[in-house]
């Protein structure tokens, strides 16, 4: 049964990124990949509330004008923190986000690490089938290599989640 406050989390994010789209050719509205986030962790086992209602607002500080204060007052610190987490610089250049992110991966704790591994297996699900807009087959090739470091930094985190994602990386000759 969906909670009031899971639904609540939903709602706001799916009016954040109500004029966002992904970058495959069918230009899937932004929160499809929000569901999908939260739908993984659900179908790995993860009930934690906090834990579900943070990956469906994983990205929106990062991408809507949302802060972290706004999201400490509509759910509480707890989601808000986990979301701080989750959260890149974008004033930092490409780059070093890039190298952030492996090295942050080490030592986030083992709930944003449920909402990362997700995170990156729905990414990598969507490379499978497409390139995204403006991508090079050798970028979409590099994405493999690079969440697959992300990955590595996380291990023994949760069976199943890990167990997909080395799949795709078996079929990328990265395992
Ligand atoms: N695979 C895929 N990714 C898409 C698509 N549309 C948007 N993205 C987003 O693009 C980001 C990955 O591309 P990058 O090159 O790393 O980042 P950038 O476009 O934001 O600069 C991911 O952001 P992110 O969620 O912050 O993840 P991450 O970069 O931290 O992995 C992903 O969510 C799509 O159609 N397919
Ligand atoms: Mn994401």
């Amino acid at each position: 049964m969906a909670s009031l406050d899971f639904l609540k989390s939903l709602q706001f994010a799916a009016q954040k990124h109500s004029k966002q789209r992904r970058k495959d050719p069918d230009s899937t509205p932004y929160v499809n990949h929000l569901i999908n986030v939260s739908t993984i962790l659900a179908e790995a086992g993860i009930r934690d509330e906090g834990v579900l209602m943070a990956a469906v607002l994983h990205d929106v500080v990062e991408d809507t004008d949302t802060t972290f204060v706004d999201l400490e007052d509509l759910f509480g610190v707890d989601v808000s923190s986990l979301v701080r987490e989750l959260t890149d610089d974008k004033t930092l250049a490409k780059e070093e986000r890039k190298r952030l992110q492996i090295e942050n991966a080490a030592r986030s704790t083992r709930r944003a690490r449920f909402i990362k591994l997700a995170d990156k297996l729905d990414n990598l699900r969507d490379l499978q089938i497409n390139k995204p807009r403006g991508w090079t087959e050798e970028r979409r090739e590099e994405y493999f290599v690079w969440a697959k470091q992300v990955v590595d930094n996380m291990r023994g985190t949760n069976a199943k989640l890990e167990a997909q994602l080395d799949e795709i990386f078996a079929k990328r000759n990265l395992l």
